[in-house]
């Protein structure tokens, strides 16, 4: 269970001047900068549930799962996951965390996965029988087996993130944070990242949080929605229940084939969609697909101009 008891930060930055003089300036005096990423956010999450969070940028999702998972302290309030407080950095704690952050890669750039993966048992200190049982799993679970040995520099985005996602999982956590783990991932990929997450919760019950400005990977895998505006809670629920039908908000895809080239049409509305079909050839139409609907927007149609 993950506790969190009205929890704020506050980055501490300085302002920097420009210029040599500037530089020069700032050796002397630097203006201290607060920057409150997270305001009095109350959250319960219960074992077994799979969250999303989501929100525009800059509204400290990232900083939330920072502090869940220890990297920061709360400078005010509490975290505690089952019992212990992330930041006390207790090895208990850790085992039972797993993170992966979509734009840091965990993997070494000059080895393959396998030597990262390798590493990470002897960290956890897993069981050698364990680790391989877990490493088949995980890899068969992922069609990952057969990169695994391929230097981390000559893996495709896609296959970069699935070894990620086994590093993070190698060691069994009951707990996992996923920060825009689909990130520049295309539709097959994402998909078959979809169904990872889903078995992982169905068949092992691990708790996952995901953060993420797609709605498809919200949709696809997660039943509570939480949205994150200016570090404060703003919507807690299913996304059956938010104020719009999302389904509304979707924008088609079509891709065409004309006999020379390929064709995308983009960003089409569900209300232009038959007028746009009308003006297209059937036979050049190779396939019509519905796209995810951008968190940003979602975000501005619900709550228009409101300040938080
Ligand atoms: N290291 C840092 N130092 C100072 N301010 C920071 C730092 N990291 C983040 N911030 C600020 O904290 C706020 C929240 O940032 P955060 O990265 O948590 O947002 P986010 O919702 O994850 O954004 P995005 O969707 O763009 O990744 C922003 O105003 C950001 O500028």
């Amino acid at each position: 269970m993950i506790n969190i008891k009205v929890i704020s930060y506050s980055y501490k930055t300085f302002e920097k001047n420009s210029g040599l003089h500037g530089t020069i300036k700032d050796f002397f005096h630097r203006e201290k900068v607060y920057v409150s990423a997270l305001k009095k956010v109350n959250l319960n999450i219960k074992d077994g549930e799979v969250v999303g969070l989501i929100g525009p940028n800059g509204a400290g999702k990232t900083t939330l799962v920072k502090v869940l998972t220890g990297i920061l302290s709360p400078t005010n309030g509490q975290v505690v996951i089952d019992g212990i407080f992330p930041d006390s950095h207790d090895k208990k704690m850790l085992a039972n965390i797993g993170v992966l952050f979509g734009q840091k890669s965990q993997l070494s750039w000059d080895l393959p996965p396998i030597d990262t993966l390798n590493m990470l048992g002897s960290i956890y200190n897993i069981d050698v029988n364990d680790f391989d049982a877990r490493l088949s799993e995980l890899s068969n679970m992922l069609n990952a087996k057969d990169i695994l040995r391929t230097p981390t520099r000559n893996l495709s985005l896609g296959q970069r993130v699935k070894c990620d996602l086994i590093c993070s999982l190698i060691h069994n956590p009951k707990y996992l944070f996923l920060d825009e783990p689909t990130l520049g991932l295309d539709l097959v990929t994402q998909e078959s990242i979809y169904n990872f997450l889903r078995k992982l919760n169905q068949v092992n019950g691990t708790t996952i949080i995901i953060t993420s400005h797609n709605m498809r990977d919200i949709e696809a895998v997660t039943k509570r929605l939480l949205i994150l505006a200016k570090g404060k809670i703003i919507f807690d629920g299913s996304i059956k229940s938010l104020p719009v039908n999302v389904n509304e908000y979707k924008k088609f895809c079509v891709r065409l084939y004309d006999g020379k080239k390929e064709q995308i049409e983009e960003n089409i509305s569900a209300d232009n969609l038959s007028k746009t079909l009308k003006s297209i050839d059937p036979k050049q139409i190779i396939s019509i697909s519905r796209e995810g609907v951008s968190v940003e927007e979602l975000i501005l149609k619900i709550y228009k101009n409101q300040e938080f």
